[in-house]
């Protein structure tokens, strides 16, 4: 966080909850996340990140709760009622745990078709296309620079033309992320981008979402397992376990939090005695 913000969060999620069946997924979850801020989403597996990422991105259609996001331009936005594409139209993107390029195009053609819905939108929605009209062409020409923006960014103008299903996992990674934020995201919504990445790779990835939230000021919400990246870039976190938030707070704040601790390491058990050891220790009155 560059300063102490006083602005409303860009993101104010409120009692959410997600049940499959019996299972309660997400708990009656409230959450906030500010534009300029890098807030992380931690807990032990299977404690429900993934899904309140579903949940927001549209992919779930939560059972409770309320997603409201401050579009600057269109106010406040209920987003539990909005499906996927929407969503992302709204300035909400993601990338996936297992990574989802389109494997058989080439990398820059991966962040052309994140840029399809804009690029529509500006052509009115394919006729100008098809007619091949100037406004047509000049919004493909700053779809292509745009990425081409990012690539540079990301450093990955040498391979813009490579199958991206030939490149390296921690490429593959950063390409994501490229693609996404060629889409001009207002939050960019990260699901463990660390796993697979060497720790090089990982130290390179933490200094690029910092790039990323203090030159671009986009807000990044982050759900990562690898606690020295978390406690390196982020500014808010927030540990959720079983569903349940059981903590917030700055990186400081959280580091030390018993309940944080126990949910990641478990209760420590109860030394029992062998019953020898109190049969004796009765036989001689000291129990
Ligand atoms: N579509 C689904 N149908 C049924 N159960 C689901 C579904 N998606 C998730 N779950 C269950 O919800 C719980 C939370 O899963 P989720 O993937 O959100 O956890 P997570 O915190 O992201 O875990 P990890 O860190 O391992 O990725 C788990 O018990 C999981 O099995």
């Amino acid at each position: 966080m560059a300063e102490p913000t006083t602005t409303p969060p860009l993101l104010e999620v409120t009692g959410l909850t997600m049940r499959f069946g019996g299972l309660v997924a997400v708990d009656n979850l409230n959450l906030t996340a500010h534009g300029s801020d890098i807030t992380a989403v931690i807990g032990p597996n299977g404690a429900g990140k993934t899904t309140v990422f579903n949940c927001l991105t549209g992919f779930y259609r939560p059972s409770a709760g309320r997603l409201l996001l401050r579009h600057p331009a269109r106010g406040a936005v209920e987003l539990q009622a909005l499906p996927g594409y929407a969503v992302a139209r709204m300035g909400v993107v993601r990338t996936f745990q297992n990574i989802r390029l389109f494997p058989r195009m080439s990398v820059l053609e991966n962040l052309l078709v994140a840029q399809h819905t804009g690029l529509m939108r500006q052509s009115g929605y394919g006729v100008a296309g098809l007619l091949n009209l100037p406004v047509w062409r000049r919004a493909e020409a700053a779809a292509v620079e745009r990425a081409r923006v990012w690539l540079d960014r990301l450093d990955l103008l040498s391979v813009a033309d490579e199958e991206a299903g030939n490149l390296s996992y921690g490429v593959q990674r950063r390409v994501e992320i490229a693609r996404a934020m060629s889409t001009d995201p207002l939050l960019l919504c990260l699901d463990e981008p660390a796993a697979g990445l060497n720790p090089r790779e990982t130290a390179a990835l933490g200094d690029l979402l910092l790039t990323i939230r203090g030159e671009f000021g986009t807000g990044i919400l982050l759900i990562e397992h690898d606690m020295s990246l978390v406690m390196r870039i982020s500014d808010r976190i927030h540990v959720v376990d079983h569903g349940k938030k059981i903590a917030e707070g700055t990186p400081e704040e959280i580091r030390s939090d018993d309940r944080v601790i126990k949910a990641y390491l478990g209760e420590p058990e109860e030394e029992e005695i062998p019953p020898e050891v109190v049969q004796d220790l009765e036989a001689e009155g000291r129990l």
